[in-house]
């Protein structure tokens, strides 16, 4: 199998440097059209998928973010890899804007998304107890090290439904009760989905803010994140620019995120809906078929 680095690039991240025949292309998916068209490149010899999450041009909320045509498009076209990049607020001192988090846990607030490839006629469970996969994460640490990035290594993701950003007294809850780190409000289900389709995902939440909890930072303001979004795009294309020197050669996930799918299917095969079967094509491949 050939590796193929899919980028997802949140809030200000709308394309990727220094790829070699670069071109955006259009991929169809059952599951709807995606965010935008994929760019498509070599870098360092390596095939590289970069989709920004809401479009060129920032035209999807995160509500109306179509995450599963959009991993479905990534898959589709061979990616074996994801790695997301989101500007996120902080829960921490320590977390500043500017500063790197790789994210490995989630907390999901979302509900007006769908959540799942599977359901009616073809139902399936995965384990989410390990929602990102630590070797994708650890090159991505190492990137944005060799990059000059501050990075902290772990951190609770809350994925909130927004678009209004939290309350004071949501913030705290998130903060001082459920002990996250970060907070945003697209990561889920996208990293759900992503381990349906057997794809590694890794997280890396840039900071933008310190969300409302912080006593010298009443409330957030676009304005200012962007600000901050700005320069945090500029290190997010240096750290992926640095990514397929630092993966190497391609083999099976050690974590098994490749085979997430191996014993999840639970419908009967003669109880399977055909349409969702044909739907599920690209995800669940490898296991349909077998
Ligand atoms: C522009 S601030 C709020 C917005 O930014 C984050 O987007 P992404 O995760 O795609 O970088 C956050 O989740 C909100 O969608
Ligand atoms: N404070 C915040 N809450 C939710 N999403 C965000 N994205 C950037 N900052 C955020």
């Amino acid at each position: 199998m050939e590796r193929m680095i899919g980028v997802i690039g949140g809030s200000g991240v709308y394309d990727i440097d220094g790829l070699e025949e670069a071109r955006w292309q259009a991929v169809e998916s059952p599951w709807g059209t995606p965010s935008d068209e994929i760019l498509t490149g070599t870098l360092d010899g390596v095939k590289m998928a970069f989709l920004p999450r809401h479009g060129r041009g920032h035209v999807h909320s995160p509500t109306t973010v179509p995450y599963r045509a959009n991993i479905d498009a990534l898959k589709r076209i061979g990616v074996t890899e994801i790695v997301s990049v989101s500007a996120c607020g902080s829960f921490r001192e320590e977390l500043a804007p500017g500063d790197f988090v790789v994210v490995d846990q989630f907390i999901d607030r979302t509900f007006a998304r769908e959540k799942s490839f599977f359901g009616k006629g073809c139902v399936a469970h995965v384990s989410m107890a390990h929602p990102t996969c630590p070797r994708v994460s650890a090159a991505c640490l190492q990137a944005a090290r060799d990059e000059g990035i501050t990075i902290h290594q772990g951190g609770t993701y809350l994925a909130m439904e927004g678009p209004q950003f939290s309350t004071l007294a949501e913030s705290k809850l998130y903060r001082e009760n459920w002990g996250c780190d970060v907070i945003g409000m697209t990561n889920m289900p996208e990293a759900k989905l992503a381990r349906e389709a057997e794809i590694c995902y890794a997280s890396i939440a840039m900071v933008t803010d310190y969300d409302c909890w912080h006593p010298d930072h009443d409330a957030v303001e676009v304005s200012d994140i962007v600000k901050t979004l700005v320069g945090n795009a500029e290190k997010a294309r240096g750290m992926v620019s640095r990514l397929p020197k630092l993966l190497g050669d391609y083999k099976p996930c050690e974590h098994g995120c490749d085979r997430a799918l191996e014993y999840a299917l639970i419908t009967a095969p003669e109880k399977r809906d055909p349409a969702l079967m044909a739907k599920l094509d690209a995800v669940a491949g490898r296991v349909l078929n077998a």
